[in-house]
């Protein structure tokens, strides 16, 4: 009897037990206390009119505005491919997300599923006889949610990227009930793709947070009539603009951001 109770009490005081005590004790204190009663709604999904129309460049901004404002704000991206590398550094969309956020988590958690091929992810898995598994992304989150009170969660590519054969990423964010915002990089074609994709998330009746206009492109003409047109046509609350900036740094202006910061608790009622 002696020993076992012994040996429980060595168990109890090993290193890792008690880190992990420690951890959990601090987290508590550190976090919990400064709660707020309406946490939970400040969860988006980030989706867009395409790849490449600055989705990761929106959440960024949206975490910097977050992590500003005092919140406990992290950045997820469940699945990303066509990562670079350079030195031996993946330059991926979740290291830009970490730069604006201020809770750590490792990429264990911000982005389990990513592949170097620049492909659709689903294709990639499919070929390594491997599966993404939504409930994955759906435990990720909820230990997110343990911790931050501003998450940013960026897609793939547009609103109906595929993570399996039979279950798109879509399926997921309805699933979990996720307040979504959509970019529209603004270049030819992007009317008819953000009509066709904001009527999509109406009818899938998540909440639809807002829509926000990037000027991708150095110069665009006809800015006036894209933007009156797509107002017209997308019938979710417009959140602003993004300029074309000539270097990553200008995203962060005080300009920038207080455009958005504004909108986003304007229409922080909307869902
Ligand atoms: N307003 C802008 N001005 C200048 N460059 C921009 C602007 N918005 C985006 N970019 C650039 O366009 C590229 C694509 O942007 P971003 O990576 O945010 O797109 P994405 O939608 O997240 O793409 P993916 O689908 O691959 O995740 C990046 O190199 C980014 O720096
Ligand atoms: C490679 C790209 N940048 C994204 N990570 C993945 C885009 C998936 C697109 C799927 C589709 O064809 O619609
Ligand atoms: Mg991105």
């Amino acid at each position: 009897m002696y020993c076992i109770v012994v040996k429980k009490i060595q168990y109890i005081l090993t290193y890792k037990n008690i880190l992990n005590f420690l951890q959990k004790f601090f987290f508590k204190i550190i976090f919990n206390t400064r709660r707020k009663k309406n946490d939970m709604k400040n969860n988006w999904f980030i989706t867009g009119t395409d790849t490449e129309v600055g989705k990761t460049i929106f959440s960024s901004i949206l975490l910097k505005i977050g992590t500003k404002n005092g919140y406990r704000t992290v950045g997820y991206k469940p699945i990303s491919s066509n990562i670079i590398e350079e030195n031996n550094i993946k330059k991926t969309d979740i290291e830009l997300m970490k730069k604006n956020s201020s809770v750590y988590f490792p990429n264990k958690i911000l982005n389990p599923f990513n592949f170097y091929e620049p492909f659709p992810p689903h294709f990639i898995v499919q070929k390594q006889n491997k599966k993404i598994n939504p409930v994955i992304l759906s435990k990720n989150l909820n230990i997110l949610r343990k911790y931050c009170n501003w998450i940013v969660i960026e897609g793939a590519g547009g609103w109906h990227t595929p993570i399996s054969n039979d279950y798109l990423y879509s399926d997921w964010v309805i699933k979990e009930k996720i307040p979504v915002i959509l970019v529209v990089g603004l270049k030819i074609g992007c009317i008819n793709h953000a009509i066709l994709t904001s009527n999509t998330i109406i009818d899938n009746n998540v909440p639809f947070f807002g829509w926000v206009c990037n000027d991708i492109l150095s110069t665009q003409n006809y800015k006036k009539e894209y933007l009156s047109c797509l107002k017209k046509h997308i019938a979710a609350p417009f959140l602003g603009n993004i300029p074309y900036v000539s270097s990553k740094k200008h995203f962060y202006t005080n300009k920038i951001l207080q455009i958005f910061d504004k909108s986003i608790k304007n229409f922080e009622n909307y869902h």
